[in-house]
């Protein structure tokens, strides 16, 4: 947004998202921004529930466009100035399973047992909005797990990690061991696809 960030002196884009990992990556790449958290009224969870066969890739998107929508209004009504607004969505696909956060420990590890020896997809959308501009992208990466004992899933599940992760996992966590390999994006895999960030970034004139 050098077009809007030139009209308002503007150096920050807000960042709605409660997820650490999306902070830390957006750091990486030396984008200032602020946090617009939702309201303790809003329900963001009740932004993911996925569709009668609905695909992930329309899952993923739908829900990120909900998410930009919630924060927008939120913006609108908050008082704050208006600057460039970026949200994403993971979601992990794996045959005709769609992996969201586990809601338990047994969730959690259904999930891992269902990664375990083989190839799954993770899915972000990113979106930002600037004005009456709005944009996404989506980022496709594909990832193979080793099998995995039960002893290794319990020991994960445990550890506390799978909760609040889409797939009950975090490639940036112990379970990186497990990652035979991948092909796509780490960032992406990790929440925020930053080549993908960029790109909408650039879009609106940020210097990027
Ligand atoms: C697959 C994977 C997911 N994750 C995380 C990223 C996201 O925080 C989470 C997926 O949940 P999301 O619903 O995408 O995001 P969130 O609820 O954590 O945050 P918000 O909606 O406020 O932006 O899973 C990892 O940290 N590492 C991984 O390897």
């Amino acid at each position: 947004m050098r077009r809007a960030a030139a009209r308002t002196d503007l150096d920050f884009i807000y960042l709605a998202s409660q997820s650490p990992r999306r902070r830390q990556l957006l750091d990486q790449i030396g984008v200032r921004h602020e946090l617009l958290l939702p309201e303790p009224h809003e329900d963001a969870e009740a932004l993911e529930h996925l569709l009668r066969g609905e695909s992930a890739t329309a899952y993923v998107q739908r829900v990120t466009w909900a998410k930009l929508e919630a924060a927008r209004t939120r913006l609108a009504t908050s008082g704050r100035t208006p600057a460039p607004l970026l949200c994403a969505d993971t979601t992990v696909a794996i045959g005709r399973h769609i992996l969201a956060k586990p809601n338990d420990a047994a969730d959690a590890a259904r999930m891992l047992g269902l990664l375990s020896g083989r190839e799954h997809r993770v899915l972000t959308a990113v979106a930002l909005a600037v004005g009456s501009h709005q944009q996404l992208l989506l980022s496709t990466s594909t990832v193979r797990f080793a099998t995995l004992s039960a002893a290794q899933i319990d020991t994960y599940v445990a550890s506390g990690e799978p909760m609040g992760k889409a797939g009950a996992y975090a490639i940036q966590s112990a379970a990186a061991a497990w990652v035979q390999a991948i092909r796509g994006s780490y960032s992406g895999i990790m929440g925020l696809p930053l080549y993908e960030t960029a790109q909408l970034l650039r879009g609106i004139g940020w210097p990027i």
